[in-house]
């Protein structure tokens, strides 16, 4: 028996002071005003209680790339981030298009035991974007939805298809929306800042006319489409207008899209290279306005880790992507911090929703009989994001051995501790 007392309880919906939960194996047993004991007991004073967070966006490389990160270092990272729940996407070597890859990572997690895992296969065959992937098989050995990510599906027939295919086993589709030919040799935002460096631009439209075409093929589908990481003002317009039109879209923002912009790239620095690239000003306020009004549904990290030596090269040259798990928690409590939402909003869209768009009944709540898995967060403690904090193989993040305020201090998943910030 494990109880966390003094607890302020964040659900979505409510907030319940001074309680105390009480976790029986891997569920809630009780939650109370009463004085029980227990054996173990974690004192939750002045911390916020939330579920464990959900995070659909991840890259663990492995199978393939394990040099990057692993499973087990990306679990760490994870817990250590305060998630719970995890989704890495099908771009590992070889893709993930079939069931005994999705089976492998998910069995490799569940040996690990840090996190629970639940793979996103391939839409496409090798992620070459013309033959659908078997998903009735895949779906069965543990994976939730579908993606290219990394790459878009280009042609619009086989998204539709592979919409049509999706929905019928209930499952749906994540679109890595870019027109590729659009972003060229694009390696940062299309404006004034790929003007001053010199550097080449991807424009908004790369992503926003993908994400028309994908809304599109949503309504004539009916099928639902889950839009990763949108960046741009006018993705957002697109997903609110097809939201009222009551298509079936649900959409995700990264922190860093909603925290940076591309004035940063004025240092040619490769830890703000990533796809879509850092947008402007208006942009970031736009997907800000996105999440508070319920046109982004969740937030998800994309946590992207790469090598120093894919890192430390040319601009053009490195590669897309910085890793997020373990500043997942610090720059969404900035957005609460800056009054923009409430600790409700922060649990409805870091744990709740993306539940409810995974159909993971059993989380992202606490309640009686739920399954403990529990984030307790210190909003205050303040760290160098450094070395010994890290727990992911890479550290190509722009925040890496800077100041960071705000952590997952315990994080507990089905019921055992499985992170503990002050014993690292
Ligand atoms: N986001 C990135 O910049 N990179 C991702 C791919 C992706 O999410 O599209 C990666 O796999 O490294
Ligand atoms: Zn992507
Ligand atoms: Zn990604």
């Amino acid at each position: 028996m494990l109880l966390l007392k003094n607890c302020t309880v964040i659900n979505f919906d409510k907030i319940e002071e001074n309680v105390n939960i009480l976790i029986n194996n891997d569920k809630i047993e009780d939650i109370t005003k009463e004085e029980i004991e227990s054996a173990t007991v974690i004192d939750c004073s002045g911390k916020y209680v939330v579920p464990g967070l959900i995070d659909m966006h991840v890259h663990f490389r492995d199978p393939g790339f394990e040099y990057k990160e692993d499973i087990e270092s990306g679990s760490k990272a994870a817990v250590a981030g305060g998630v719970t729940t995890c989704l890495p996407m099908a771009n590992t070597k070889p893709v993930n298009d079939n069931s005994s890859i999705t089976r492998y990572m998910v069995e490799k997690a569940k040996e690990i035991g840090l996190i629970d895992l639940f793979p996103i296969a391939a839409v496409t065959k090798g992620m070459k974007g013309e033959e659908l992937t078997e998903m009735g098989d895949i779906l069965e050995a543990g994976a939730i939805a579908f993606s290219d990510d990394g790459l878009p599906v280009m042609n619009s027939e086989v998204m539709r298809r592979a919409l049509e295919y999706a929905s019928q086993f209930g499952s749906f589709i994540i679109s890595h929306a870019e027109d590729k030919n659009l972003t060229g040799d694009g390696v940062i935002n299309e404006g004034k800042i790929s003007t001053i460096t010199g550097l080449k631009g991807i424009p908004a439209e790369s992503e926003e006319v993908m994400i028309a075409r994908d809304i599109l093929l949503a309504k004539l589908t009916k099928a639902h489409v889950h839009i990763a990481h949108v960046s741009t003002k006018g993705s957002v317009e697109l997903i609110r207008w097809a939201k009222k039109m009551g298509i079936n879209v649900t959409a995700e923002a990264t922190p860093h899209h909603f925290t940076l912009t591309d004035e940063e790239l004025l240092n040619y620095d490769t830890n703000y290279k990533m796809n879509p690239p850092l947008r402007t000003e208006e942009d970031k306020n736009a997907i800000i306005e996105g999440l508070k009004d319920g046109t982004i549904d969740i937030i998800a990290t994309d946590h992207a880790p790469h090598h120093r030596v894919e890192k430390f090269v040319e601009f053009d040259n490195a590669a897309f992507g910085i890793t997020g798990l373990q500043t997942l928690i610090p720059l969404t409590l900035n957005l609460v911090k800056s009054g923009q939402f409430d600790m409700k909003k922060f649990v409805y869209l870091t744990s709740y929703k993306p539940a409810e768009i995974l159909n993971l009944k059993d989380r992202g709540y606490i309640a009686k009989g739920k399954k403990a898995d529990i984030t307790v967060i210190d909003d205050k403690i303040e760290y160098i994001f450094d070395e010994k904090v890290n727990k992911s193989k890479s550290d190509n993040t722009p925040f890496f051995k800077k100041k960071l305020i705000g952590a997952a201090i315990y994080t507990i998943k089905d019921g055992k501790i499985v992170y503990d910030f002050h014993q690292q």
